[in-house]
């Protein structure tokens, strides 16, 4: 039984399947330019073959010129034709090039729109659970890089490949009305370069494979080094050094492993250029031979050797092209893969309200990918129309996971979701009905507006209901403070921007989901930058504030769950406790010994200052 083939190596299909990857993607960003640019090409790789055909014509009237067998017709009279032939085939072929470039240029810039339009798109498709995985992180990161440049890389080394493999085969076609028995020669003069070519490729393959997270953890510490949001803190701990000693050490494992390999590139094309050359100095040395032996007459063995060289030439710079495309048909690879149906397409969601009646979790149970203890085990839970219903636990009790689940981000390993009292087969109905503010919520770097209607992206922003919902979540007096109000952009890396306090920031995400305004809404610690009064009212409010809503509260604050319609207690991933405030106190047992330990630190500080 033969060893599965290591996964840093590539494949024979991999380099095809890049190639016509590429030309797919070239084709469908912009097919006219292709045609033209491979067009071109082609006519150049004739136009060689003619000249060849008119070396050889030439070298003939030369020798008879020579041995004065001119007559008044010949000699002379047919050089000048040829070589004004020669001279226009120049000038032809030197203007077709320069319009080859010009649309290689923009075929360049439309593919490179094109792709990476390709990769954010399967981005943002990606489901959250592949966000777990760092092999797809390792993919996203190589695909990002991919978008950046690599196609055109590949799509102009395909063009010169094309070039010499078409002027290559042309002078070979050349070659067979001349001289076909030194084309054997020429191939065996190849193989050197091609498989030195080969292992360089499959080097830099494996030499990119084995860096992708060295290079992600390199790039997350350059971005710990420039990032605004991290730079207070890197500051304030003096972090700086040691995090570019790090990014030093990171580095370091890069340049070793590329010195590496190119000296083994070196050595192997040093090895490579050296037998092919042996051979094509055998084959000078043969059709000297030839010639001497009167086999061969003096024009064809110029032409053919001019062809020889040509051909040599060409192989030279099929190898050298093929030898350097490795990373790029990594990247090629992670492309196709990113692209393609792996990546399941998530729904955007929040198209409007859904009917919403009940929910439902029967024994649920999930666990992370990747992670070998579940972090729900067996969970039951039920929200009805109109219900505010609170979720407590300590740290880690898995109640944000519980949450992320009921909102349709992951899909849960075993037990039964029922919306309205159906079972949910799509995960993105459930998005549809939810609106979720997160304990760590996103902070968008654009406009005020956006950062409110992005609760419903899938329609125009609409002003009106911006302000309304800023009105509930207690923005509104601070974003018309702003000096564009609600064109503010919120960062000070973009001119004209402004900055908002942790609370603001967190009264524009509770605008976002009053914007949504879907029929079940998710708070995870709401209130966590909130000052008291802010608290207070949001809580003394909440039954206003979201009329005819179902509300899930994750809190740690017991004052502010204890008006809740029903409380759940997680602990280690299972509810252990549910029921009312008062249900529970009465019971005495984990919620009442948390709710007892909250109060008393509250009493112990009111008695401190009396
Ligand atoms: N993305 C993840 N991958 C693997 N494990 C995770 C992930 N997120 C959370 N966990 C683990 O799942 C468990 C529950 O986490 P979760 O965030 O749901 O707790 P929580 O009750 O919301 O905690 P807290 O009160 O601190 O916010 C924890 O042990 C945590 O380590």
């Amino acid at each position: 039984m033969s060893a599965p083939r290591p996964a840093n190596r590539l494949r024979a299909g991999d380099v095809m399947g890049s190639a016509v990857f590429v030309l797919r993607l070239a084709w469908r960003a912009d097919r006219g330019s292709l045609l033209v640019v491979l067009g071109v090409q082609l006519a150049t790789a004739v136009g060689v073959a003619g000249v060849l055909l008119l070396v050889r014509g030439l070298a003939g009237d030369a020798v008879t010129l020579g041995r004065g067998q001119a007559g008044a017709g010949g000699g002379t009279g047919r050089i000048i034709p040829v070589i004004a032939a020669m001279v226009a085939l120049r000038s032809v072929g030197g203007i077709l090039r320069a319009a080859a470039t010009a649309r290689q240029r923009v075929l360049a810039v439309r593919l490179d729109r094109h792709v990476t339009d390709l990769v954010l798109g399967a981005a943002t498709r990606a489901e959250l659970p592949h966000f777990e995985d760092a092999a797809f992180h390792d993919r996203l990161q190589r695909a990002v890089f991919a978008s950046r440049g690599q196609p055109v890389v590949v799509i102009t080394t395909l063009v010169a490949v094309a070039q010499a493999v078409l002027t290559g085969a042309a002078v070979s076609v050349a070659f067979l009305a001349m001289a076909w028995w030194l084309l054997p020669f020429a191939a065996v003069s190849a193989l050197p370069t091609l498989r030195a070519a080969h292992a360089e490729r499959n080097a830099s393959y494996g030499l990119s494979h084995d860096l992708a997270e060295n290079r992600r953890v390199r790039q997350y510490l350059e971005r710990l080094m420039t990032g605004r949001d991290e730079a207070k803190e890197v500051r304030a701990l003096g972090l700086g050094p040691l995090l570019r000693e790090r990014w030093h050490g990171r580095y370091a494992e890069e340049v070793d492993g590329t010195v590496r390999t190119q000296r083994r590139h070196l050595r192997r094309k040093a090895v490579a250029r050296l037998a092919g050359d042996a051979v094509v100095v055998a084959v000078i040395g043969a059709v000297w031979w030839l010639m001497d032996a009167r086999l061969v007459d003096l024009p064809t063995a110029l032409a053919a050797l001019t062809g020889l060289w040509l051909l040599s030439t060409r192989v030279q710079m099929v190898g050298g092209l093929l030898g350097n495309v490795g990373d790029s048909i990594l990247y090629l690879k992670d492309l196709r893969a990113f692209a393609g149906p792996s990546v399941a397409a998530a729904p955007a969601g929040g198209e409007g309200p859904a009917v919403f009646a009940s929910l439902e979790a029967r024994g649920l149970r999930f666990r992370y990918p990747g992670s070998a203890a579940p972090v729900l085990n067996g969970v039951d839970v039920a929200f009805r129309q109109g219900e505010i219903i609170a979720l407590v636990g300590g740290n880690g009790s898995g109640k944000t996971t519980l949450a992320k689940i009921l909102a349709g981000l992951y899909p849960p390993e075993s037990g039964t979701l029922l919306l309205n009292g159906a079972p949910v087969d799509d995960p993105a109905r459930l998005r549809e009905t939810s609106a979720v503010v997160f304990q760590d919520f996103v902070r968008y770097r654009l406009p005020v507006l956006d950062n409110i209607a992005f609760g419903r992206p899938g329609q125009a922003a609409d002003p009106d209901r911006a302000a309304g919902s800023a009105r509930r979540a207690g923005a509104d007096a601070f974003v018309e403070r702003l000096p564009r109000g609600y064109g503010t952009v919120l960062s000070k890396e973009f001119r004209d921007g402004e900055d908002l306090s942790g609370g603001q920031w967190q009264r524009l995400a509770l605008a976002r989901a009053f914007y949504r305004d879907a029929p079940f809404v998710i708070l995870d610690e709401p209130t966590a930058a909130l000052d008291p009064q802010a608290e207070e009212e949001l809580f003394g409010r909440m039954r206003e504030l979201f009329a005819g809503r179902t509300v899930l509260l994750i809190s740690h604050r017991f004052s502010s769950v204890r008006g809740a319609d029903r409380i759940y207690v997680l602990d280690g991933g299972s509810v252990v406790e549910h029921g009312t405030h008062e249900q529970l106190m009465g019971r005495r047992g984990r919620y009442a010994a948390m709710f007892l330990t909250q109060a008393a630190a509250y009493l112990d500080a009111e008695t401190a200052v009396t």
